[in-house]
């Protein structure tokens, strides 16, 4: 009954979208599925999946402030009914949202940030032959996990241990594990599986922590160190649960956005000549502004960026902020701890409230020809009811209810800055040294993911080219 039939809703119910019909589009056309949806149910719709719960879905601008602002939509709750049976706390007791944000934070003002992520570049062109990489997006996908290991807990990938981490991190990634078919229907396995890595990446972490202890003073910059010591309980011992929680949470979340992000930009780079230029010339612009001007090619192609450098580079952000834009096609997700209503309708307690991003960031109103990419776009502070935007004035990264790529209002990205100190830094310094070509010149295609930004189908090939003194 519920494949085919859409049950009456009662008066004070949002409309149900049949699931024949969320399935069809996901089947016939995945990329405007979410837009479409929403031009037919606007603001607020209820979908019952089985077996699972009702999901209600808000759409567009107009719900934007009312579901990133309210207090009763519990933002682990929701992860944790999707990914939680896979992480190392199926009931999401420990929220490290905040311990995450102040570890990676605290990195932006270390002078040797910058320097690190460099290093662990020349590492990955090393093992590229006459510098081509057939997969681009596993490259970038090592290579920031070795900096986020690297930067935030002093874990070299190099040592047995780092690299033991690497192999296991990327079998429990949830993206991952949601994304695939044994987690339906051989889910007892999987859960099986990640509970041993998880108990062997707990003693890993643990260990590493009470060898470096001892040895470490009030001033260190280690984030293993920095969190163990957090976590040091009345009898000395160290709570090793939350350190892995921590540590595997921050890993997840550093990961799938941020290397996906950075391997697009890229690709679009190696593919289009004229962002490749204006991307370039910024970069000569801003290290000839150095108190001793980068002027030379032979120089300007082992510069490393300072952390103000990078916060100059305002074209690289807008290209980072829009990729995020078109290439995100995922859904925000929450559960309702207490009775809501929003316009005429109720959204019952416990159940789960949605909010799919392509249906404000690819709306035409707000984004004339959505789907394109435009660096050169401005996002409108006024939503397309006429009403500012919550954080009209403000600025910042989570000022515009009419964007939500870092997140809004009670759940920002806490990994943003991090996360475009990362990207910047990887961009800017392949691109000042090479010239860029994609395999093929066509862009990936895209296959349907629930991902919250795509991961192409099929392997990207570049060639790195070294720019020749001039
Ligand atoms: C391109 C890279 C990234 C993008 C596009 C991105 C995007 C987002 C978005 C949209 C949210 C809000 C999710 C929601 O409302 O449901 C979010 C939350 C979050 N992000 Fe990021 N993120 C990125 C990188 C990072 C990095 C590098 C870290 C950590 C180092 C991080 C840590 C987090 C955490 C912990 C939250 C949850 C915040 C909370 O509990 O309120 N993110 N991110």
């Amino acid at each position: 009954a519920w494949l085919g039939s859409t049950p009456q809703p009662a008066p004070n119910q949002p409309p149900h979208i049949p699931l024949t019909r969320l399935l069809w589009l996901l089947f016939t056309d995945h990329r405007s599925m979410w837009v479409k949806l929403g031009a037919e149910y606007a603001p607020v719709a209820q979908l019952r999946i089985p077996f699972f719960t009702t999901v209600y879905f808000v759409f567009g601008p107009e719900t934007s402030q009312f579901y990133h602002r309210e207090k009763s939509l519990n933002f682990l709750k929701g992860i944790s009914r999707i990914t939680g049976p896979f992480s190392p706390d199926p009931e999401s007791k420990y929220n490290a949202t905040r311990d995450i944000g102040e570890n990676v934070n605290r990195m932006l003002v270390d002078p040797k940030l910058t320097a690190h992520m460099v290093d662990e570049v020349k590492k990955m062109e090393t093992r590229w032959k006459d510098g081509v990489t057939d997969d681009l997006f596993g490259d970038i996908f090592s290579l920031v996990m070795k900096i986020n290991l690297r930067c935030v807990y002093s874990i070299d990938s190099n040592t047995p241990d780092g690299a033991r981490i690497l192999s296991l991190v990327p079998q429990v990634d949830p993206e991952k594990i949601a994304m695939s078919g044994r987690a339906y229907y051989n889910r007892s396995a999987v859960i099986k599986e990640c509970a041993e890595i998880f108990e062997e990446l707990k003693s890993l972490f643990s260990r590493l922590y009470y060898e470096r202890a001892p040895t470490s003073t009030p001033q260190t910059t280690d984030g293993l160190v920095i969190m163990g010591n957090k976590f040091r309980q009345p009898d000395g011992q160290v709570d090793d649960f939350k350190l892995l929680h921590l540590c595997w949470s921050f890993l997840f979340a550093a990961q799938v956005n941020t290397f996906a992000n950075m391997s697009w930009v890229l690709t679009r780079i190696a593919h289009d000549p004229i962002l490749a230029k204006r991307v370039y010339e910024e970069q000569v612009a801003i290290f000839s502004k150095r108190a001793t001007p980068v002027t030379s090619s032979a120089s300007l192609r082992v510069a490393i960026p300072t952390v103000q450098e990078l916060g100059e580079m305002h074209f690289l952000d807008r290209v980072l902020v829009e990729n995020i834009r078109v290439s995100g096609p995922g859904v925000s997700m929450r559960w309702v701890d207490s009775d809501l209503s929003f316009g005429p309708y109720a959204i019952p307690k416990d159940h789960m409230l949605a909010f799919p991003h392509p249906a404000m960031h690819w709306n035409e109103r707000l984004y004339p020809d959505p789907l394109t990419f435009d660096p050169d776009r401005v996002t409108p502070y006024a939503g397309l009811d006429g009403k500012e935007s919550a954080g009209a004035g403000e600025g910042g990264l989570h000022g515009n209810y009419n964007s939500a790529v870092w997140g809004l209002g009670r759940h920002p990205c806490v990994g943003a800055r991090f996360a475009l100190a990362e990207m910047k830094t990887v961009i800017s310094t392949l691109v000042r040294k090479y010239e860029l070509h994609l395999h093929g010149g066509q862009l990936p295609a895209l296959p349907f993911q629930m991902s919250s930004l795509y991961k192409p189908k099929s392997k990207v090939g570049v060639r790195f080219v070294e720019r020749r003194d001039t």
